[in-house]
This record gives structure tokens, C-alpha cells and sequence, in this order.
């Protein structure tokens, strides 16, 4: 048993532009699938956090959602999530993606991060796939702007330098006892994993005829008497249109949507897992407040 007066308990915050690899991280960092990942940006809508704990330390990770120029409601609520995700956190780690390097959109997020006052540290991402000097030169310039107290460059894809990130992190984590029971990796109940799963499924087979408005919610998950799972999902899209690609020929699509997803389920929960997938045109939602307090994400001035 774990002795709690030396325990040591903080959060992580991985604030950076859409497609740093905050998700490809967290999940390197936890060990485990808990935040989706696919080649598109802007997949994380709500915060989705990883617990990791070693030796007397425990580390809540945020999985911020990709802060950028805010257009629509939505995208103004995600910011605010981000940003409020940072101010909470003992530390914040700037991911930033070393193949774009410094690019408008980050430069507007570096001047938001200046007005955190928690101690921050530099995430080279994607040292895997660019030249070591152009690495060199893109810490000098993001330090010279910024106070980091300590940079690190990883491959979040590959796991290079991960463990030293995580290093640093577990040595900075103040004293407190632990939110989370030492065996437990995520805060997310299973239906949101589940849901979470079936929306990358969904994305990474239909990559660009549906727009990011669709949405998949769980809405039964029920652990059978014989130990398995049954999980009733529903896509929701906002057009007839979007719901005949999902479907696909005599619902080839969303078979085979439904197949990936409850094949890597079975590997997340270690039980059998039944699950059944609807599709339902949903109109507008991305306007619909209601929907972003389901997702955990508050509107500045309390209203839309
Ligand atoms: N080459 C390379 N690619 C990476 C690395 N880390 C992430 N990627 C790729 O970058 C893309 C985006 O990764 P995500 O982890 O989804 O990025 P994110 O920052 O969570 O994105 P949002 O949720 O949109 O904010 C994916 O295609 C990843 O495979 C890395 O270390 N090297």
C-alpha cells in the first residue's frame, strides 16, 4: 500500500495547435488507448485525461482540444476548454509540431500561453521526421520567446524521448494524495471510450465526405451477466445525405465502421463486446448549447 502523506499528485496539461500529437502522446504516455487519434484536426472536443502513476507519484494529463482561431460556437467553446485546462494545470506542456515549426497559428497560441503563469516546458513533436539542425534552431527561436523550463524533443509516434518528459513531469508533481486508484487509466467512463472509439473509426473510413459535426453517442452500455458488454451507439449527422455515406451500399459502411470499432473495444475492456451502431440525422447540432454541457464545455458569459 501506497503511503499517502508521501504522495505526490498534479496535473499536465498538453495544450497545442490541431495535429501536434497531444493524443499520440497521452497515449504514449499512459500506455493505453484512452484519446483518439487520427490524421485530421480539431477530433478532440472534450478534455480527456490519462492518469499516470509510478512510485509515489500520480499524473493527471490533459488532453486539451486544439486551440485555434475560433469561427463558430463550437470552436469558441473548445478554446475556452483548452485554455481553462491550462490555467488548472501545475504544469503545461507546449506540443508543438516540429515538421510545421513556427507558423501564424502558433504564434497566436504563444501568445495566449504567455499569460499562463504555471511552469511550462517546450514538446518538440515529430522529431522522427525532420532534420536535427532545423530542430536546434526552432528551440533556440520558441525559447527565446518564452520562459520553458526545459525543453524536450520527442517522437510522441515512435515513444523517443517519452519517458524523459515523463521524467521531468513525475520529479514536478507537487505533494498531495491522488485522485485517481493506482489502477486506473482514464477518468472517462467507459461509455464516453467507447463512443470515442466508433468516432475515429468513423472518421478514419470516411475521411472527407462528412464534416466534423458528426457526432457518436452511447446511449446504453450495459455489462451483461455473463461479464460482456453491450453498447448501443448512434451517429448522429446533421444531413440525409451524410447518414446514406455512413451507411454505405446495404450498410456495407457502417458494418464495417462497427466491426473496427468493437474489434479494438474487445482489446481496450478485455471482455466480449456487443455493439450495435444506429445512424440518426440530427440537424444543426453544432448550435446546439445543450449539447456542449453533454461534453463537458462551458460558454464564456454562461451563454452561447
Ligand atoms: N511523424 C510523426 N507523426 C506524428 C507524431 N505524433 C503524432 N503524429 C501524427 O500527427 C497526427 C495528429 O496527431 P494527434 O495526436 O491526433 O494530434 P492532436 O494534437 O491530438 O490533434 P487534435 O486532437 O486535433 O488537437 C496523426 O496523424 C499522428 O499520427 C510523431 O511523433 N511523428
Amino acid at each position: 500500500m501506497n503511503d499517502d502523506i508521501n504522495q505526490h499528485c498534479g496535473f499536465v496539461a498538453l495544450v497545442g495547435a490541431p495535429n501536434a500529437g497531444k493524443s499520440t502522446l497521452l497515449n504514449s504516455l499512459v500506455g493505453t488507448k484512452v484519446s483518439i487519434v487520427t490524421h485530421k484536426a480539431q477530433t478532440t472536443r472534450a478534455q480527456i485525461r490519462g492518469v499516470v502513476t509510478e512510485g509515489d507519484t500520480q499524473i493527471v494529463f490533459m488532453d486539451t482540444p486544439g486551440i485555434f482561431a475560433p469561427k463558430r460556437r463550437l470552436d469558441k467553446a473548445m478554446v475556452q476548454a483548452a485554455w481553462s485546462g491550462a490555467g488548472d494545470a501545475d504544469v503545461v506542456a507546449f506540443i508543438v509540431d516540429a515538421i510545421k515549426g513556427i507558423t501564424p497559428e502558433l504564434e497566436s497560441l504563444m501568445e495566449g500561453l504567455t499569460n499562463v503563469r504555471h511552469p511550462k516546458v517546450l514538446v518538440l513533436n515529430k522529431v522522427d521526421a525532420v532534420r536535427p539542425e532545423s530542430l536546434l534552431e526552432l528551440s533556440a527561436k520558441l525559447n527565446e520567446s518564452i520562459k520553458f523550463e526545459s525543453t524536450f524533443m520527442i517522437s510522441a509516434l515512435k515513444g523517443s524521448g517519452v519517458a524523459d518528459f515523463l521524467d521531468w513531469c513525475i520529479k514536478h508533481m507537487p505533494l498531495g494524495p491522488w485522485h485517481f486508484p493506482e489502477d486506473q487509466l482514464t477518468d472517462l467512463t467507459l461509455a464516453i471510450t467507447a463512443a470515442e472509439v466508433t468516432r475515429e473509426k468513423l472518421f478514419l473510413r470516411i475521411h472527407d465526405e462528412i464534416p466534423y459535426n458528426a457526432t457518436v453517442e452511447t446511449e446504453r452500455f450495459q455489462i451483461e451477466k455473463d461479464g460482456s458488454y453491450r453498447i448501443d451507439q448512434v451517429v448522429y449527422v446533421t444531413r440525409d445525405t451524410h447518414k446514406k455515406i455512413v451507411l454505405g451500399a446495404g450498410g456495407q459502411t457502417i458494418k464495417a465502421i462497427g466491426a473496427e470499432a468493437r474489434k479494438e473495444l474487445m482489446e481496450i475492456f478485455e471482455v466480449p463486446v456487443h455493439l450495435f451502431l444506429f445512424v440518426k440525422v440530427r440537424e444543426k447540432w453544432g448550435d446546439d448549447p445543450e449539447r456542449y454541457r453533454e461534453m463537458g464545455l462551458e460558454f464564456p458569459h454562461g451563454k452561447p
